[in-house]
């Protein structure tokens, strides 16, 4: 029989449907092993033509499947971001923005089953929900919302599993009415930043340098805690001395007052949040506030908090406050604790405000000097960190070729970060190899340090802006891009701190003491924001905690001299570095105050 012959007898038809079938059979299949087997391979192409050739029931029912049955809330969270692919993909383009809220009522029994760990539960009802919800685009684009919004809830579940690596001991609480004082150095992050962002941090394993620093001779943010005889929590912050300073108070006499620490907006949630984190109150508890604060410490809570940067600096500050504010209450309430705590408990209490940063600000701003964190591609997330060893004087030649200048932009992360998981959950092979390239850079940034060797720490700093803005397109405004082409001949090497978009630029020059040259390059520069510079200073002691007694004048005013003053340091925890300069006991108090 011809070939001629043949295909007039064949059903090609029926034969295209049938081997349409076998390849999205066959696509199923690959759809649970990428999945279950934490493969970092694109299930996008697959997505789409499954979506296109009319097969996207049989890609949701799987994927319902695979979150069903994973072993850890992270290879769920995974599969319900491919969900929300597969919803997206439907749309065809339109309904609106992908980004928005997900709090319709219709979703919120699936998402309580979640809440409460019960993930095979919680998929049934997402998928129940989900086909009311099919009908027209703009439908699928909230359902994809929604279960970007259950997502989340998985994250969070995958990161609280760093909670094991808080401990906790007892130690003498300071009498009622007597002050802790914690101070911290900001932070610049010199490579690796987003490698430590949940929930790539624990699907691709991370690695950060950061540098604690001074700005202008400056810990920039701190707080101070103390009991007070009132079973009530008195709140107090304020911030952005650089451009006038905010401050707010506010009294939390009952447990609803405490009721919004998950919305970041609203007035004192970080404040509200660590008292959540440290236990100090319950919310899921019957017994009013004023029992439990009555039962707990005798009293109530007076807690400021302050940091002279501005908003959206870049630099660290909500993590950084957050775990000196954990510090001063825990101390406050008479519990011990550690660095390597600190730095897990604020990444439990950014989950609690749902602000769901990584942990390299933390790191940053609460162990000393010159380090680089690490995360393994596992959960539970656990952080370790090392101090990497410099030449001596090292960090001296460091703070005369460091700057910061003040870009005079606010930035918010917030939409950034969105679209970086987003992406990475897609896995689009350009942000899998920045994954890759940002912690082999680090590990190079860490070299360069250990070398001292300037040039080259530029080369990573170069590359280091190159990767983040690869992973979050759009950190770089206009006014910035002209900035940093300004100052290019002048530097080894400049990045945005953080995630970008605004906030402080940091330049590390090749020659010394460049602060007026840079003053003059920049004001010779059309386009530029109100930009202004800083001196910057390797805090080679760390972040301090000190018992002040009940001097209220001793807030982080530093050198104002409060009486009472002794200085404490952490305990070190198993896997942290030392800890040099913040030890010094109350034996230690006749000492003048050496801070900043
Ligand atoms: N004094 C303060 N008390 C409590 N929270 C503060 C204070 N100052 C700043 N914050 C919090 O820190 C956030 C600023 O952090 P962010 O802009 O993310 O800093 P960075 O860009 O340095 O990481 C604010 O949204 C606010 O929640
Ligand atoms: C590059 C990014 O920096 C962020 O810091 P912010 O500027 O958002 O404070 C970190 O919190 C993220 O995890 C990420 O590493």
């Amino acid at each position: 029989m011809s070939w001629e012959q043949l295909l007039m007898r064949l059903d090609q038809e029926a034969e295209l449907v049938s081997r349409r079938a076998l390849f999205f059979h066959q696509a199923q299949g690959k759809l649970r092993r990428v999945l279950l087997e934490h493969r970092d391979c694109s299930l996008l192409p697959l997505i789409r033509s499954a979506v296109n050739e009319g097969y996207q029931e049989a890609v949701l029912s799987t994927l319902d499947q695979v979150a069903s049955v994973a072993a850890d809330p992270g290879v769920a969270a995974r599969a319900l971001a491919c969900i929300a692919d597969v919803l997206g993909c439907m749309a065809k383009g339109d309904g609106g923005l992908r980004s928005g809220p997900a709090a319709n009522q219709e979703w919120a029994p699936a998402f309580q089953q979640l809440e409460r760990g019960n993930i095979a539960e919680g998929v049934k009802e997402l998928a129940k929900e989900r086909r009311e919800w099919l009908g027209r685009p703009a439908l699928l684009v909230r359902a994809a919302r929604h279960y970007e919004g259950a997502e989340q809830i998985l994250i969070r579940q995958a990161v609280m599993s760093a909670c094991r690596f808080i401990s906790v001991g007892q130690e003498e609480p300071p009498p009622i009415g007597h002050w802790v004082l914690v101070e911290c150095p900001a932070r610049i992050d010199v490579s690796g930043g987003w490698s430590d962002t949940p929930p790539i941090t624990y699907e691709h394993g991370g690695a950060v340098v950061d540098v604690a620093i001074l700005v202008d001779g400056r810990r920039p943010i701190g707080a101070r805690a103390r009991r007070i005889a009132e079973p009530e929590l008195r709140l107090v912050s304020a911030s952005g001395m650089l451009e006038g300073e905010v401050v707010l108070e506010l009294v939390c006499q009952d447990l609803e007052d405490l009721q919004d620490y998950c919305q970041p907006h609203a007035p004192g949630a970080l404040l509200k949040a660590a008292f959540i984190c440290t236990q100090i109150v319950t919310l899921a508890s019957q017994k009013p506030l004023r029992t439990q604060l009555l039962e707990c410490s005798g009293g109530g809570f007076e807690v400021h908090s302050w940091s002279s940067l501005p908003h959206g600096s870049g630099l660290g500050t909500s993590s950084i406050l957050a775990g000196a504010v954990m510090a001063a209450l825990y101390r406050a309430a008479g519990k011990s604790t550690n660095a390597e705590s600190l730095i897990h408990a604020v990444l439990h209490l950014e989950q609690v405000l749902t602000t769901g940063g990584g942990w390299q600000d933390q790191v940053g701003g609460l162990v000393p000097g010159i380090k680089i964190g690490r995360s393994k591609a596992q959960l539970p997330l656990k952080v370790e960190v090392e101090q990497i060893p410099v030449l001596e004087g090292f960090p001296q030649t460091l703070n005369k070729h460091l700057l910061l200048i003040y870009t005079g932009k606010t930035r918010l992360a917030r939409n950034m970060l969105q679209d970086v998981l987003r992406n990475w959950y897609a896995r689009l092979p350009a942000i899998v190899q920045n994954a890759d390239a940002l912690v082999s850079n680090a590990e190079q940034c860490a070299q360069a340090f250990r070398q001292g060797n300037l040039p080259l720490l530029g080369e990573c700093l170069t590359r280091y802006w190159q990767q983040k803005k690869c992973m979050a397109p759009g950190c770089e405004p206009l006014a910035v891009r002209r900035m940093m082409d300004a100052l290019q001949p002048y530097v080894y090497g400049q990045s945005l701190a953080g995630a970008g978009g605004g906030g402080f630029l940091y330049i590390l020059t090749k020659e010394p003491s460049q602060k007026d040259v840079i003053q003059q390059i920049l004001a010779k520069t059309e386009g530029l924001g109100n930009f202004s510079i800083h001196t910057v200073e390797v805090d080679t002691a760390g972040f301090s905690l000190q018992l002040v007694g009940s001097n209220p004048k001793a807030r982080g005013d530093t050198g104002s001299g409060g009486h009472n003053r002794s200085r404490e340091g952490l305990q070190q925890g198993p896997g942290l570095c030392a800890l040099p300069g913040n030890v010094q006991t109350a034996a230690d108090s006749s000492q003048p105050p050496t801070l900043a």
